[in-house]
């Protein structure tokens, strides 16, 4: 199924119990603008390469529209298309006051030097530069673009316009970046792990954990997690996955994994399992955090944790998400359980706005209070309309957007 479809197949689930007209769906789901350009850019070795740029405007009925540019070689008008909806959603559910956006160059980035990285940058923003700024359209780092990228591109912003670093997100904290940006994600995924537990009357003293994937989520959503007491028993990336039934010490997999290029390949600390078994064990919490579309309906009905809290986009897919709702398991879904991001790339807006810098108490304390909020909405819908916390959250998120376009007015 393709990405957009997926999407689309959530938001009109959600839209049949608000009773949504058609129109009004049609409005939701049209993205605002669609930009698809050429990025031609000359190699170090004098050869001259050309790749194409997407950046996808979905909504903006409630304000700039928000969300990360992905250099990645798969990068496909289709895909850009779904995660910006996806954004358009997730700001919406934890009401910070952005619409949707998402961006991508279908690029390796592994096979460029950082200074051919900077000319495709600096290129791609010369071709968008009018459609972006603070008040309309503010990028941020996804897949395989990072901090340095977001600078580059406030910096060539900044050469058409004038400095404003309100313009992208997720910047070095030495430059206009948030304290505690990096963590935010994981954190969130942490926050409302436990909310998630407390709602169903689980203590989270001693709940079994696996996490999938040991990057800058699952690494975060470990850590908060262990601090709680919680008991993380497995963790992976791309080298596999390692299990301890009594409990990792994720802070010792944490200095091995940055004394080894954030990697754990050759951890000791624990047994080598597959990322497929990872996926399977008997654990209270299933923290998938690397890929997309890992639960399947393949391995849906293996999977026995009865709660999944989806920190990476998409990793269980639309025939997984109904095989699991069958079984009773609750699924966190990404438009909340990942939006911690999000929330702190509007903080980092906010500071930039104010030319103040935030201190790191203060980001967390808010990132818990938004977090926290948007939970206990999505979890009271859920139970008014006995639905899933998936439809829940889409509910929720198409709602506020649609209140926000008849308010605006449409005409
Ligand atoms: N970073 C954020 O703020 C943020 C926000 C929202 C959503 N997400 C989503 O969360 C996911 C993870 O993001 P991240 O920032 O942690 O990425 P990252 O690149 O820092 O880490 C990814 C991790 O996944 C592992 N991985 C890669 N391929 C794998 C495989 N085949 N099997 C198992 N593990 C594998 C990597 O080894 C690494 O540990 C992505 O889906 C991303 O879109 C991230």
């Amino acid at each position: 199924m393709q990405a957009f479809e997926a999407v689309q197949q959530y938001f009109n689930k959600a839209a049949d119990q608000l009773d949504m007209a058609d129109s009004m769906r049609t409005v939701l789901l049209t993205p605002n603008r669609e930009v698809r350009v050429q990025v031609t850019v000359e190699r170090d070795n004098g050869m001259v390469d050309t790749f194409i740029g997407f950046r996808v405007q979905h909504n903006s009925a409630r304000g700039p529209m928000k969300g990360g540019l992905r250099f990645h070689h798969e990068v496909d008008l289709d895909e850009v298309r779904a995660l910006a909806s996806l954004m358009t959603w997730k700001t919406a559910v934890v009401d910070i006051p952005y619409g949707g956006a998402k961006g991508g160059i279908a690029i390796r980035p592994r096979e460029f030097s950082r200074v051919e990285l900077e000319r495709v940058t600096r290129k791609f923003i010369d071709a968008i530069h009018d459609v972006i700024g603070p008040d309309s359209d503010i990028p941020a780092p996804d897949m395989g673009s990072n901090a340095e990228v977001m600078a580059w591109i406030m910096n060539q912003y900044g050469k058409y316009h004038g400095f404003n670093p309100g313009v992208v997100t997720g910047k070095p904290v030495e430059l206009y970046g948030l304290r505690g940006r990096e963590e935010a994600t994981g954190r969130g995924v942490g926050i409302l792990t436990l909310k998630l537990l407390k709602r169903i009357g689980k203590n989270p003293i001693g709940c079994t954990i696996a996490v999938q994937g040991f990057g800058n989520v699952g690494l975060h959503a470990a850590k908060f997690l262990r601090e709680a007491d919680a008991k993380v028993v497995a963790i992976s990336d791309v080298s596999g996955a390692y299990y301890d039934e009594a409990g990792l010490d994720i802070m010792h997999a944490i200095r091995y994994s940055n004394l080894h290029e954030r990697s754990l390949k050759g951890y000791e600390g624990a047994e080598l399992i597959t990322n497929e078994e990872l996926l399977e064990l008997d654990v209270d919490v299933l923290i998938p955090a690397a890929l997309g579309g890992v639960i399947s309906e393949e391995n849906a009905a293996q999977v026995k944790a009865p709660i999944i809290i989806e920190a990476a986009n998409s990793p269980v897919t639309p025939a997984a998400d109904a095989i699991l709702d069958e079984k009773g398991v609750h699924v966190l879904p990404d438009i909340l359980a990942n939006a911690g991001g999000v929330t702190a790339s509007y903080f980092e807006w906010v500071q930039n706005r104010q030319y103040y810098n935030w201190t790191l108490d203060r980001v967390r304390g808010e990132l818990d209070r938004v977090l926290s909020q948007a939970f206990e909405s999505t979890w009271e819908l859920a139970s008014q309309h006995k639905v899933s916390l998936r439809t829940a959250a889409f509910m929720l998120g198409i709602q506020r957007v649609a209140k926000a376009v008849t308010l605006g007015g449409v005409t």
